[in-house]
């Protein structure tokens, strides 16, 4: 499966339902990601971290500037092909929209719905089509005991977890990854890290993941983008991110760089969010 590159010329994004005079959760942001790249983006709450990952994986259009997709201009696509390209862009927001009554393996396997007919789609609601595969994705977030186990008795960690164990079963040749360790403890999150970062690698996909834990970031990805009020801050390659840049876009938010305030271990599960991007 082919990668897909990205172009952001000066955009900017606005928040439909944003308060009017409030500045655009991103401006004015020039970015290229090669097809098959691996970065992570940082920077404190509100930077903007998430906007960008959702207009990457085309759920939220640009307000200005250019932005585009292997070459085209996605939102100036036909609906179907627009929901084409979105069927090869997987984005796994922070907390996983998994219905609270389906079985693990019936969520897990949603992931490759945008590969499925009508037909094929339905009836793996009721009869899961490739259990091994649910497996397979599964035991490497070391869930596979989990397999048929209903979602809203999983952790909050378990439930992130299987939303990443998605990524690996999706059609997809773009990972979007929001906060992914959120919900993790150290061990889990390097775990959870490496696990992504190896299946995006096997299937030359590329992977941007926003990350608090700043440590990791610049362990895994070569490339580090900073963001701060919705501008970009800096892009540098990891070895390049000194204690001093990140000083500065933390600054008055330091207690997000030393990791306070950040959600317990398996903390309680918070309502899933609802996804439109599909
Ligand atoms: N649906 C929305 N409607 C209006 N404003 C929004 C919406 N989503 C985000 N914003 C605003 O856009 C800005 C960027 O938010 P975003 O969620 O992208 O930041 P973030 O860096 O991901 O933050 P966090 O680390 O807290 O998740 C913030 O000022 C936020 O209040």
């Amino acid at each position: 499966m082919r990668a897909v590159n990205f172009d952001l010329d000066h955009v900017s994004v606005r928040h439909r339902t944003a308060r009017p005079g409030l500045p655009p959760a991103l401006q004015g942001l020039s970015l290229r990601i090669a097809a098959g790249e691996r970065l992570a983006v940082i920077g404190p709450s509100g930077a903007g971290k998430t906007t960008l990952l959702h207009l990457l994986a085309c759920a939220q259009p640009p307000s200005a500037g250019r932005f585009g997709v292997g070459g085209s201009a996605p939102w100036s696509l036909p609906r179907r092909e627009l929901q084409r390209l979105r069927g090869r862009l997987f984005l796994a927001p922070q907390v996983p929209p998994l219905p609270p009554r389906q079985r693990v393996v019936t969520a897990v396997l949603a992931a490759r719905l945008p590969a499925l007919g009508l037909w094929a789609s339905v009836r793996s609601l009721f009869y899961p089509h490739d259990i091994p595969a649910a497996f397979d994705a599964l035991d490497r977030f070391d869930l596979g005991e989990k397999l048929f186990e209903r979602v809203d008795r999983l952790s909050g960690g378990e439930r992130q977890r299987v939303g990443l164990a998605r990524a690996l079963l999706a059609p997809a040749q773009a990972w979007f990854v929001d906060e992914p360790l959120s919900a993790l403890d150290p061990t889990r999150s390097r775990q959870a890290v490496t696990t992504l970062i190896a299946g995006a690698q096997e299937r030359g996909a590329t992977l941007v993941a926003s990350l608090h834990q700043v440590d990791v970031a610049l362990e895994h990805f070569p490339r580090i983008v900073g963001l701060r009020d919705g501008q970009l801050a800096f892009d540098l390659p990891a070895a390049e991110v000194t204690r001093e840049r990140l000083a500065r876009l933390y600054d008055r938010f330091e207690h997000e760089l030393r990791g306070e305030g950040a959600a317990a271990p398996d903390a309680p599960v918070v309502q899933p969010v609802v996804m439109h991007c599909r």
